[in-house]
């Protein structure tokens, strides 16, 4: 999974993890540096961090969700706030989009995200290798 947060939404991030955090440490966990930087220090959480969004860091799991390596992006990106960066914010949703893997951009999408059935097939120790989000039964 991979999680990022603009600036003022950072606090509803660290909210969301906190509540969330049981799940969460049976994931392999991507975050921008910021973010990633408050969840590991607050929640103890082990994150591969990346840099900051400005700084590349919203490009860099662009390359991992473009790798196949993301099955689900929480991104609370700022509605209220320009954000110098803003192309990159738009690849990354892009890139997201395309891959077809789900995108929680607010905390009750999220909510409903990882409390989903389909992630827990993701948590089923005999199937370590299964995707977050299991193809529904043909
Ligand atoms: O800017 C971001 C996403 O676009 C987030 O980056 P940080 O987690 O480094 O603040």
């Amino acid at each position: 999974m991979a999680l990022v947060a603009h600036d003022r939404c950072k606090p509803e991030m660290l909210a969301w993890a906190r509540t969330h955090r049981e799940t969460l440490t049976r994931h392999r966990l991507y975050a921008t540096g910021t973010t990633g930087g408050i969840l590991a220090d607050e929640l103890d959480l082990e994150i591969i961090r990346f840099r900051s969004g400005p700084l590349g860091g919203d490009q860099q799991i662009g390359s991992r969700i473009a790798e196949g390596d993301v099955d689900l992006l929480v991104f609370f990106w700022d509605p209220l706030s320009p954000q110098p960066h803003e192309p990159d914010v738009r690849a990354l949703l892009r890139l997201a989009v395309l891959a077809d893997i789900p995108v929680a951009c607010n905390r009750a999408t999220a909510d409903f995200v990882i409390t989903s059935p389909l992630l827990a097939v993701a948590d089923d120790p005999d199937r370590p290798e299964s995707p977050v989000f299991a193809p529904l039964a043909a």
